[in-house]
């Protein structure tokens, strides 16, 4: 595990009073008879451009309500630059949420939709609160920021999905959040405005100096955007770290599954003993490892982009394969037929069946690349293989340990 975001405890540090890290300790949400967040203890590091990631209804959303302080735990504090906050209202936070669908006022301007909350604080607080010059700037900085000047007499109705979006954020900014809560805010964007769009997160993020959180359920925007990643599964934080560290080192399948596109292949093994270490075998498939400390039931995992791949003769035994599929270097070695060829643009996910069951290859597109039909051999080398215990789903670091 992992610098930034942690889930076991982390450094005094990321919570300094001055620091807007957000810290979940102990909370726990129930609708009814469903818990639908369990975090024993999520921190989320001062600046940091945290994504929580993971499948529909896992409690993202929830997540970031609990933080925003529109729901309230069952149990547990939330705490945000040292201050627990649980019992705080919304509004004085110093928290700004953008949702899904930016919840514009439809009856005003951009101008007027991304001053409301301005004008609101103004008129609440006569002495301490903005004045209509501080108003005036800060509206015209959020404007600039966000590529809205000349738009800014215009109403939603007006704007495409993406100037929308920019109104929402631009909103949200006007505050000058110490945490920036952003719940699935690209996904009424089509492909190419969500990919600059992307860009204009990150670049924001980095203008602002604040902490941002941002949920989504596509991966891919996960592993691109943030300084860190946090995965969740039904109601719970699975795991935690740079992007990099996720996609390396899933925790267990559930992450090796859900992170990374195409997703990771993995096939049921046995594990048996083995002069050199251990044996792992499957129909079409027997793979010695270094180490003897595994379960008897292991789930082999590999990445799509780790495999190569070689056409192999129509007919007639593989060369530099034995019966079953036995291995003759290091590493996986599988026969099977090309079975669905998917172009991606620069990448090929090459679809094979064999006795191994089914599995996925992500070449390069080129003169090369297998046909529909084609007999291909997979080799995957021993450093590129992940195992997990069958039984509980845990990534087995070292076998050898
Ligand atoms: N107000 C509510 N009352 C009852 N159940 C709710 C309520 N809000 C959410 N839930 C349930 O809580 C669970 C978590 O919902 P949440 O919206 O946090 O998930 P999510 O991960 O954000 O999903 P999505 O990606 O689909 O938005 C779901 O099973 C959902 O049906």
């Amino acid at each position: 595990m992992t610098a930034g975001v942690t889930t076991d405890g982390g450094t005094a540090n990321d919570l300094t009073p001055d620091g807007a890290g957000v810290l979940l300790d102990g909370v726990t949400k129930r609708y009814g008879r469903q818990t639908v967040l369990d975090v024993p203890r999520l921190q989320v590091p001062h600046r940091s451009f945290t994504v929580l990631v993971g499948p529909s209804g896992c409690g993202k959303s929830t997540g970031l309500r609990v933080v925003a302080g529109l729901e309230t735990p069952d149990t547990g504090r939330v705490v945000i630059g040292g201050v627990d906050v649980t019992d705080v209202a919304p509004g004085r936070r110093g928290v700004s949420m953008v949702f899904q669908d930016f919840a514009l006022y439809p009856h005003l301007t951009v101008e007027q939709n991304i001053s409301f909350s301005l004008r609101l604080e103004a008129r609440h607080d006569r002495r301490n609160g903005p004045s209509k010059a501080d108003i005036a700037r800060r509206v015209t900085e959020a404007c600039a920021m966000l590529g809205l000047e000349k738009l800014r007499g215009r109403r939603p109705a007006q704007l495409s999905g993406g100037e929308r979006q920019r109104v929402g954020l631009a909103r949200a900014v006007v505050r000058r959040p110490s945490v920036l809560l952003l719940d699935e805010p690209l996904s009424a964007l089509d492909a190419q405005l969500r990919q600059h769009a992307r860009a204009e997160l990150v670049r924001l993020h980095r203008e602002l100096g604040n902490t941002v959180v941002l949920v989504t359920h596509d991966q891919l925007e996960a592993l691109s955007m943030g300084t860190n990643l946090v995965v969740m599964n039904g109601g719970k934080v699975v795991q935690s770290g740079t992007p990099g560290e996720v996609y390396r080192r899933p925790a267990d399948t559930f992450v090796a599954g859900f992170v990374g596109s195409p997703a990771m292949n993995l096939h049921d093994v046995r594990a048996g003993t083995h002069p050199a270490g251990t044996e792992l075998t499957a129909p079409g498939l027997r793979v010695v490892i270094p180490g003897d400390r595994l379960p008897a039931e292991v789930r082999l995992g590999w990445r799509p982009g780790d495999g190569v791949l070689e056409r192999l003769p129509d007919a007639g035994p593989a060369a530099g394969l034995g019966a079953g599929g036995e291995s003759t270097g290091p590493g996986l070695h599988a026969d099977g037929v090309v079975d669905v060829v998917e172009f991606t643009g620069d990448a090929v996910v090459v679809h094979c069946a064999g006795e191994l069951g089914r599995w996925a290859v992500a070449v390069r597109a080129g003169v090369d690349q297998p046909a529909v039909g084609d007999r291909v051999r997979t080799r995957v080398a021993a450093a590129h293989l992940h195992l997990f215990d069958a039984t509980t789903g845990r990534r087995i670091d070292d076998p050898t340990a």
